[in-house]
């Protein structure tokens, strides 16, 4: 379980502010990613730090503006559609949450750098790799340059290890797909493995 290194805007014994980070919570669909951004944020808000939260502004999944999990937990969002626009929300927040980080340009690594660079704590959970096992987006440059990195893991939907992979159900090849049961599964790497070839199979005949 991760615990913040100090919530306190103030050194206690000195009146020098705390320097900001960077956290990233990583994993595949299903992990935990979205309930562990929204305790990490909800304990910030128990601290009276003011909190910012974005997601992209195409992922209406479950709902236009709430950030919300797989099993219903949810957190007041700011959907937008470039990183840049987190600037024009942040200029008095100490927390920044962000969700589905996968979907943003690379442009998103300099934007949290620069939060952090200012004190800010920002927390970025997204999937650390798309439905063909490939690095997701801006996901690995935001984990080189995080203080802390935490892989949070499913459970495989077909023999119930421990899931780091997404499968997708469908024949689409579009990278991104949004979707939820319908469209994917967690899987172990033999079992994602073992579906991958057998997609590949069909693709064949
Ligand atoms: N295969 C699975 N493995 C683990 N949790 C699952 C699975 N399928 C559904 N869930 C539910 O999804 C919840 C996690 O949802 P969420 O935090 O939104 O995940 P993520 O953001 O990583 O997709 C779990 O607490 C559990 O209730
Ligand atoms: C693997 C994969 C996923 N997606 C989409 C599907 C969902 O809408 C989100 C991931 O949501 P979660 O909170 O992590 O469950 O991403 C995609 O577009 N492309 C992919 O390869
Ligand atoms: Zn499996």
């Amino acid at each position: 379980m991760f615990i913040e290194p100090h919530l306190g805007k103030y050194h206690r014994d000195k009146n020098l502010r705390t320097t900001g980070w960077i956290e990233v919570i990583c994993g595949s669909m299903f992990s935990g990613k979205t309930e562990e951004l929204i305790r990490r944020l909800n304990r910030a808000n128990i601290a009276r730090q003011k909190v910012e939260i974005f997601k992209p502004a195409i992922d209406t999944r479950y709902h236009d503006i709430d950030v919300v999990s797989h099993n219903s937990n949810s957190i007041p969002s700011t959907p937008i559609s470039t990183p840049q626009e987190i600037f024009l929300w942040t200029s008095n927040c100490e927390v920044v949450g962000i969700d589905e980080a996968q979907f943003f340009d690379d442009s998103l690594v300099e934007v949290c750098v620069t939060l952090a660079n200012t004190g800010k704590r920002v927390i970025i959970a997204g999937l650390d790799m798309d439905f063909q096992g490939r690095p997701f987006g801006s996901m690995p440059a935001l984990m080189a340059v995080a203080e802390f990195v935490t892989k949070v893991h499913a459970i495989c939907a077909v023999c119930g290890s421990v899931a780091s992979y997404s499968f997708r159900l469908n024949a689409s090849q579009e990278r991104v797909l949004l979707g939820e049961t319908d469209s994917y599964e967690a899987r172990c790497r033999r079992c994602y493995n073992e579906g991958m070839l057998e997609q590949e199979r069909k693709r064949k005949l």
